[in-house]
């Protein structure tokens, strides 16, 4: 895995195309985990909401635009939790920390939305990819210090 240091994909020049996603925290320090519907080798497997980036997009405008449609919620993005490449080439995945700013999530195109606390985020099948993802935000989250948002 690597963090926001290696550099934003390059989407216009589509040289690679990003995935975006979000660690959604509430007060707690639980994080919003989404099961997938599809496609059907995905089904059944848990994620951090979001989606494609599309051509000429903003990737931050990208990760909002997908909770409103997927969680129907307005996000605020904080520091970037870390990003991977996926199993297709030229795909990368990259995520944020996030908190909610209005609304109450709710999984707009099926599937189902948890709530993990640090010791369940083990207890759900995530997307392969996801895993050194959900290391590094367990890891961060049993830090004391606080995150900032918004990102600085
Ligand atoms: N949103 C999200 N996608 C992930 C995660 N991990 C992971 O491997 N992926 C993969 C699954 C998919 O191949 C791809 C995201 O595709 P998607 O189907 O969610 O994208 P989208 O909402 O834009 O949907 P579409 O327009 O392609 O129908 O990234 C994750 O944690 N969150």
């Amino acid at each position: 895995m690597t963090g926001a240091a290696s550099g934003p994909v390059d989407v216009r020049a589509g040289r690679g195309r990003l995935v975006v996603a979000v660690a959604l925290l509430d007060g707690q320090r639980r994080v919003l985990a989404a099961r997938r519907t599809s496609p059907p080798a995905y089904a059944g497997m848990w994620e951090f909401p979001g989606g494609k980036v599309e051509p000429g997009e903003d990737e931050l405008a990208a990760l909002e635009r997908e909770c409103r449609e997927e969680l129907d919620v307005q996000i605020e993005a904080g520091p970037v939790l870390g990003q991977v490449e996926l199993a297709s080439p030229g795909w990368r995945l990259r995520v944020w920390f996030g908190r909610i700013r209005s609304g109450t999530p709710r999984a707009v195109e099926g599937g189902e939305l948890r709530w993990l606390s640090v010791p369940e985020l083990g207890d759900v099948s995530w997307l392969p990819a996801d895993l050194p993802l959900v290391d590094a935000l367990r890891r961060r989250l049993l830090e004391p210090e606080p995150l900032v948002f918004p990102a600085v």
